[in-house]
């Protein structure tokens, strides 16, 4: 291979996590020459409607696939949250990296604390699994709707439109916004989505020197956690249409995993937790799924056929 090209969405988060991949790679291999190949999505470019009205986050990652495809670029790079449980066909992750902060982050320019916001006060966020978490610990508050990048998010928030934003800590860190965060909504009282704070890379599965490449980044601990977050968010069939949120961490060679399914509607929270073996992330999740299930969790999930 002459050159590693890698595709990336073109907003200042993605930019950043590709450069940050592109380092690592030419850390990793010296001599190998790496190239960004900026590209824009449907999910970036419809902003007026929900992403589960325009066909969830897989968006996000199709036309990157589609230049894998036509053989424009060799990989691609994604915050992990936003991969679909169930990859296309004929794609694989080649790398999950070192996680950041998994934590969402109270944003405000009033008050340092959720439970300091005045009764009925604004808060924007778009995710279903925010609202249904903001909703449990504060019923009175106004939820507004809030997309569009980590950026632009911020600039709405300062122009006055809301009282309070939540974020992801990992995208505010990343793009040095770190002074922004009030409050860290830490698990396991406040859930995170489903490896939120990792960042993967996806590229074909029958690329052997790509697969390769990237092996050297992929560090076996956010492997394992995201493994057990991602196959419980599965075995819900959770998508961004579902409040599904998870968090597991390592204690040497035990597994600690917590759930929750929620109601953007009315705040109903099913909680679950288990430890594992961290040899095997996947029966975890599925058993934390179970244990949801078993607490009721399927009342909030879509039915099959709406799924
Ligand atoms: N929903 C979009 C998105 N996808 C990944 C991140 C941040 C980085 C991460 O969580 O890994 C964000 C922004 C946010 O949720 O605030």
């Amino acid at each position: 291979m002459t050159i590693l090209r890698i595709a990336t969405r073109k907003s200042p988060l993605a930019l950043w996590q590709t450069e940050h991949v592109a380092a690592a790679l030419r850390a990793a291999h010296p001599g190998l020459a790496v190239e960004l190949v900026p590209l824009s999505t449907r999910g970036d470019e419809v902003l007026d409607r929900s992403l589960a009205a325009i066909g969830g986050k897989g968006l996000f990652l199709k036309e990157l696939e589609l230049a894998m495809q036509r053989g424009d670029a060799d990989c691609a790079v994604h915050s992990l949250k936003d991969v679909p449980m169930e990859l296309e066909p004929g794609f694989a992750l080649a790398a999950v990296l070192q996680r950041g902060d998994p934590a969402d982050a109270f944003v405000s320019n009033q008050c340092d604390t959720l439970d300091a916001l005045p009764a009925g006060a604004r808060v924007g966020t778009s995710s279903l699994r925010r609202q249904a978490q903001l909703r449990a610990q504060r019923p009175d508050l106004q939820l507004l709707d809030l997309r569009g990048n980590v950026n632009t998010r911020l600039a709405k928030l300062d122009a006055g439109a809301y009282d309070a934003i939540v974020l992801a800590c990992a995208g505010l860190q990343r793009l040095g916004f770190d002074a922004r965060i009030r409050t860290r909504l830490q698990p396991p009282q406040w859930l995170p989505a489903p490896a939120q704070g990792a960042i993967a890379i996806e590229c074909r599965d029958d690329d052997a020197a790509t697969l390769a490449l990237c092996a050297a980044l992929d560090h076996a601990d956010t492997r394992t956690c995201s493994d057990a977050e991602r196959a419980m968010n599965r075995a819900l069939h959770g998508s961004c249409h579902v409040p599904v949120a998870a968090f597991a961490r390592l204690d040497g060679a035990q597994l600690a995993l917590d759930g929750l399914v929620g109601s953007a509607a009315d705040g109903t929270l099913v909680r679950a937790q288990a430890l594992g073996r961290s040899d095997a992330p996947d029966a975890l999740g599925l058993r934390v799924a179970q244990q949801l299930l078993q607490a009721g969790a399927g009342a909030l999930l879509p039915s099959p056929q709406n799924a």
